[in-house]
């Protein structure tokens, strides 16, 4: 049995388990060049429960859509471990995980390339089911009921259209009857709702919470925008530059953010109040860091308003701050 006792944020027993977890790209600038890495994801741990979600939160840059692809393993992590329910799926070559894709989706963020426009609605849904092998009869049952749970309705409207007859919402209802169509455990949507009009966005999100709650899906919902994980909210990842910033429930995350990142992050939510037109917010200024030389100590040194001399020489550990929110931070640690 793996020894978690390390990261005791995660809970070893659940069904997608991230250790230590690292995915470095590596690029050459030469052909003979020395070899540099992005540490796109670096030393991240954390557990997703059945039907549980978590929101994995940060700026562009750092490494949510990294860290979702390696939790599905569209990447092979180049360190720490990953396991789905109980088994170790980090090293396995694709030719052995042919269990986990039955058994995990990922909806993508630009519904306008990521459906093939050459196939119609039915056979985009259905392609899983016949990879899976299941039988035609089963399989036009499935579609139309994946159809059913996406409101892409009277299905028979949708079946023969092509994605280009479809508008932005309706694309990715499309992704989403994909995503489901062979009832997964776990599903990646990284920015779901990110290219859509303002108007669709609650929608497509109101749809994927209804199935992850139904189905007891457990979900990474990946975002740059913290307010839109509200629809997703267990559990919250914030990330920066490709480590933990924090990470706990969403409710007490919010509620009272710990990390001056994540405190700048919520300051960022537009308030609707007219009260608080004139209020004054705290923004964080500056650039997110090369992630191929990032610097050194704690990666946000440079546009936190309150680095100290530590935080530029060393890594902050992972502190407990209440129980169960933990935060790298060098303000909470006991000197
Ligand atoms: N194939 C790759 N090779 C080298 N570097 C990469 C590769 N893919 C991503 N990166 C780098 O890894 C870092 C993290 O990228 P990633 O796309 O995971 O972040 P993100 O938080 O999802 O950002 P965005 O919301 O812009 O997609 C970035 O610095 C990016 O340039």
């Amino acid at each position: 049995m793996p020894d978690f006792s390390d990261t005791p944020w995660i809970n070893g027993n659940q069904l997608v388990v991230a250790h230590r977890l690292r995915m470095w790209y590596t690029v050459r600038t030469g052909l003979f060049s020395k070899p540099r890495y992005v540490k796109a994801v670096d030393d991240v741990s954390i557990s997703i429960g059945n039907g549980e979600t978590m929101a994995i939160v940060g700026e562009s840059g750092s490494g949510k859509t990294t860290l979702g692809r390696v939790l599905i393993r569209l990447l092979k992590p180049t360190g720490g471990e990953l396991f789905f329910d109980g088994k170790d799926i980090a090293h396995e070559d694709d030719h052995n995980l042919l269990w986990f894709r039955r058994r995990t989706a990922i909806v993508l963020q630009d519904p306008f390339s990521s459906l093939n426009p050459y196939h119609n609605v039915k056979f985009i849904v259905e392609e899983p089911l016949i990879i899976n092998g299941i039988d035609p009869k089963e399989r036009d049952e499935l579609v139309r009921r994946a159809l059913e749970e996406v409101k892409l309705t009277p299905v028979d409207d949708y079946l023969y259209k092509y994605p280009h007859q479809l508008s932005g919402g309706q694309r990715q209802r499309v992704s989403i009857a994909r995503a489901i169509v062979t009832r997964p455990d776990f599903i990646v949507a990284d920015e779901p709702v990110s290219m859509l009009d303002a108007s669709v966005r609650v929608e497509i999100l109101t749809i994927l919470k209804s199935i992850q709650e139904r189905d007891k899906i457990a979900f990474a919902y990946i975002t740059h925008d913290i307010s839109t994980a509200k629809y997703f909210s267990d559990k919250i990842l914030v990330m920066y530059a490709g480590k933990m910033a924090e990470i706990g429930s969403y409710r007490d995350v919010v509620k009272e953010p710990h990390h001056p990142y994540t405190q700048a992050l919520i300051e960022a939510i537009p308030d609707p109040d007219p009260k608080n037109r004139f209020s004054e917010r705290k923004v964080v200024t500056g650039e997110p860091p090369n992630l191929a030389n990032p610097p050194p100590g704690c990666r946000f040194h440079p546009r936190c308003p309150f680095a100290m001399d530590i935080c530029r020489r060393e890594e902050p550990p992972m502190i407990e701050v209440k129980k169960g929110i933990y935060v790298a931070c060098w303000l909470y640690a006991k000197r």
